[in-house]
């Protein structure tokens, strides 16, 4: 069986460069395409520099000529590049696995309508631990569903650009959904000034961005007289890589659909 085709966009982006080096150390899987926008430094010069030594893979801006070279495109870059490089893997047939964060609810919706079309792995996060975080959230909150209020607290880098993180919406999501409630109408993101005692029935979210944390999150239960906390910390950025290429090769002959990490780790 010929080797999954990769092409990753952002590469030269934090996630993107850890994800050239994962590719290029699975010899189940080639890097046939490394892309980046026009204009970034990396544009012309060997995917495999970024990692540490040369590939044969130039970084391109053509988009197009790179989705086309491959099977599936691993995606970590903002919403609207991710959206075009969507349409693009539609337009082609190609799978695609997006980490990237930060997507309206509309831009939601879209994914959603391209994976009628292409198979499509959408997840906040795609290491294998945060996922069993996910699980033991909706444990926690069906046995903690009285008199524990429910805060989640995340921490990341300076440079990252969205807030709360999606992994820590998406813990909010898992709770909720547990404890039958809706995060658009109970979440509070932040709090200031005189606010008046929590209400039991809302999730909180605190950002904490500084430095180069990788990315912490803790869900807390607060009751009265004890406090449970479920906490993931992130020490690298590889897990959210090889988790990716899992993803990549769980798509691999598959027609249409949508998917998480979830169903890639046969966690449903
Ligand atoms: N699901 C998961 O497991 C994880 C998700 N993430 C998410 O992945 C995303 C990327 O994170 P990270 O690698 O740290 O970010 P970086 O800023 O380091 O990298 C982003 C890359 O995308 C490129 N890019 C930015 N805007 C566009 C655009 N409009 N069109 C095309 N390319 C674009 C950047 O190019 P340029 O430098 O030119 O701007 C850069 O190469 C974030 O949304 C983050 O939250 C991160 C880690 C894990
Ligand atoms: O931007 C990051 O770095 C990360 N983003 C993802 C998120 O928003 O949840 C996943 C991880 O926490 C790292």
């Amino acid at each position: 069986m010929n080797p999954l085709r990769i092409a990753i966009a952002g590469a030269s982006g934090r996630m993107g460069r850890m994800l050239i080096e994962a590719v290029l150390n699975d010899c189940e899987v080639v890097l046939a395409a490394a892309f980046d926008r026009a204009g970034a430094p990396f544009v012309g010069r060997d995917a495999g520099e970024l990692v540490g030594s040369a590939c044969g893979v130039v970084v391109t801006d053509d988009v197009r000529a790179a989705i086309a070279a491959a099977d599936c495109v691993i995606d970590f870059t903002r919403p609207e590049g991710t959206l075009v490089h969507l349409g693009i893997a539609r337009e082609l047939g190609k799978a695609m696995v997006i980490g990237t964060t930060g997507f309206s609810a509309a831009e939601k919706e879209t994914i959603a309508t391209v994976a009628k079309d292409v198979p499509v792995v959408f997840a906040p996060n795609m290491a294998v631990g945060v996922n069993a975080v996910f699980k033991l959230l909706e444990v926690a909150a069906r046995i903690l569903d009285e008199g524990y209020d429910v805060e989640v607290i995340e921490a990341h880098h300076r440079f990252k650009v969205d807030a709360p993180s999606g992994t820590a919406l998406r813990m909010g999501e898992v709770v909720a959904r547990e404890l039958g409630r809706n995060l658009d109408e109970c979440a509070i993101y932040g709090r200031e000034g005189v606010t008046g005692e929590r209400k039991p029935e809302t999730i909180g979210f605190s950002t904490i961005r500084g430095g180069d944390v990788v990315g912490d999150h803790t869900v807390l239960f607060a009751g009265i007289g004890e406090r449970i906390e479920i906490t993931h910390k992130s020490g690298s950025r590889m897990p959210y890589a090889l988790g990716s290429v899992r993803a990549a090769r769980f798509l691999a002959g598959r027609k249409n659909g949508l998917f998480d990490m979830q169903d890639v780790l046969g966690l449903r």
